[in-house]
């Protein structure tokens, strides 16, 4: 019987998420048995609040999401029902117009901030990566991202780093890294990390097809 393996990805802002789960996208492109699911599409929506409201939310605090819909569609999908999923605009801080119809598949990856933190989600996770790369350097990637592709100006990511970005992780993500079955440090350029993570899905794809 053919069954739905859920791997999990953590790990701080800009550690290399994204990236990763990326290149599985790429990878699997064509074989369609690989969806990736990102938490951040599950920032609760604030289209109420003025933009002076939304800049002052606290992002980096498990009570930025809304994980009850996330775990509810998760489910769906592992029980084989596809889902409508949110989309979101980090540069409006509030849910897009869009929404994506997601078809279920062999393997869900689901990757963001709490996804180890969050026992629910943990729970549903049958592989658990974080993702570890040091302070300094995703501060670096943070910057140079958010100013390029989240319309952000350096103050305001130096101003949010410190006043929330940087406690909120030491709080929540980098505890969370004690649930990890697998640790992959330094992120998206990992080849040796990712290529294992390659191997293990090619034969959980190859399982299912016998
Ligand atoms: N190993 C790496 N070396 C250099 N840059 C990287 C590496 N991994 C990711 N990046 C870059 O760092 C930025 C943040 O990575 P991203 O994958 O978006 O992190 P996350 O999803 O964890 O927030 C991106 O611009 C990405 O291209
Ligand atoms: N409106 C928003 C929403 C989130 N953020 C920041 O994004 C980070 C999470 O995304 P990663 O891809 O970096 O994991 C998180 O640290 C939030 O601070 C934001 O700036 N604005």
């Amino acid at each position: 019987m053919k069954k739905t393996i859920v791997i999990g990805i953590a790990g701080g802002s800009a550690s290399g998420k994204t990236s990763i789960s990326q290149q599985l996208k790429d990878r699997y492109e064509n074989t369609q048995s690989v969806v990736i699911i990102r938490q951040d599409d599950y920032y609760k929506d604030q289209s109420e609040k003025t933009m002076e409201e939304r800049v002052k939310t606290n992002y980096d605090h498990p009570f930025a999401f809304d994980n009850t819909l996330l775990v509810k569609q998760l489910k769906e999908l592992t029980m084989g029902k596809a889902i409508e999923k949110p989309t979101y605009d980090f540069v409006q801080h509030t849910r897009s117009h869009s929404i994506e119809h997601i078809e279920p598949s062999d393997v869900i990856v689901i990757e963001g901030l709490f996804v180890l933190e969050n026992e629910d989600l943990r729970n549903l996770c049958d592989i658990k990566i974080f993702v570890d790369t040091d302070a300094d350097i995703r501060f670096i990637r943070r910057l140079l991202r958010d100013v390029k592709q989240r319309g952000r100006t350096l103050e305001s990511v130096v101003e949010q780093y410190t006043s929330t970005v940087r406690d909120m992780h030491n709080l929540f993500i980098e505890p969370s890294k004690r649930y990890a079955d697998v640790i992959i440090p330094e992120g998206g350029h990992n080849m040796v990390a990712i290529d294992l993570l390659m191997t293990k899905i090619s034969s959980i794809i190859q399982e299912n097809v016998v």
